[in-house]
């Protein structure tokens, strides 16, 4: 029997539902956007609805890594969150894969008892209740390059259903110039929503191989070239930032 947290009052009988986690890591520095350079705890579910072609995460997003998926009970990935944090509450960031498809409000709940907050990362391609508990939401909006389709309903009911709950940004990889032009239009229809706009890296790790090179010249290049469109734009609210932890460790897993 379990609590759905929040919701006192209905009482499930059962288990609580597993949790597909394919690795919990740190603490590491938040490498990305509204939180860059901040203490983390990464929880990464497996599985996505998505498959970019540039995803730097395939090791928890193609099915055949699925048998490297735990299902954990909260109690479980708590434990392990208190040990590589020694106990003590930081912000545990929850991406993925697409953590939105797992049912996170029960390990939101147990942690926010503790002191703890949440971060979480998704394209905004499903929406849930919970969202509404987090502390951050960041809304990462897949472009044209990323082979993947815009639907600008499901990012309507992802902002809908975080409420005023969490803080809430956009985050844009940005490869070319189509990819600059979607940013532009998104964000337009979100027009409250901060925006930060981060240069991809064309050579995402090979889920099979630790091989941790990048190509840093062309990173830096792309990051120089995505200053001057937002400068030639006149963009003044947008926010570019690298990612520190590729800069740092380049595809290195687990930092
Ligand atoms: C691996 S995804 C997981 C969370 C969620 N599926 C999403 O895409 O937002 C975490 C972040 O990494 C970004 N990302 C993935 N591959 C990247 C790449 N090759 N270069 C730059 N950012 C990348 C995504 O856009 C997203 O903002
Ligand atoms: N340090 C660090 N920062 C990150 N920001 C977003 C990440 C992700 O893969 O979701 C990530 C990651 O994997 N490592
Ligand atoms: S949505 Fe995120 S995790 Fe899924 S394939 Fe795209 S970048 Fe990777
Ligand atoms: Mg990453």
């Amino acid at each position: 029997m379990y609590r759905i947290a929040n919701e006192p009052h209905l009482v499930t009988e059962g288990e609580a539902p597993t949790i597909r986690i394919s690795e919990i890591f740190g603490p590491t520095i938040q490498g990305e956007g509204l939180l860059i350079g901040q203490p983390t705890i990464f929880v990464r579910t497996g599985g996505c609805d998505f498959r970019c072609s540039w995803c730097d995460s395939l090791h928890a997003v193609e099915s055949r890594f699925r048998e490297d998926w735990k299902p954990m009970s909260v109690a479980a990935i708590w434990t392990e969150v208190e040990r590589l944090s020694g106990g003590q509450p930081l912000m545990v960031t929850l991406s993925g894969g697409n953590p939105a498809i797992q049912p996170l409000e029960p390990l939101i709940a147990h942690g926010h008892q503790r002191g703890y907050r949440f971060a979480l990362e998704t394209q905004g391609s499903i929406a849930r209740p919970w969202f509404a508990d987090l502390d951050v939401l960041v809304l990462s909006p897949k472009p044209p390059s990323s082979g993947m389709d815009f639907d600008g309903m499901q990012l309507r009911s992802c902002i809908a259903a975080a409420g005023n709950g969490p803080r809430m940004v956009l985050k844009f990889v940005i490869f070319d110039d189509a990819d600059f032009a979607f940013a532009r239009e998104v964000s337009a229809l979100c027009p409250t929503l901060p925006v930060y706009l981060q240069p991809g890296n064309h050579t995402p790790p090979p889920p099979e191989d630790d091989d941790a090179r990048i190509d840093l010249d062309g990173i830096t290049e792309r990051m120089r070239w995505l200053v001057d469109r937002v400068v030639e734009e006149r963009w003044f609210s947008a926010h570019v930032l690298p990612q520190l932890h590729v800069l740092l460790w380049g595809n290195r897993r687990g930092v």
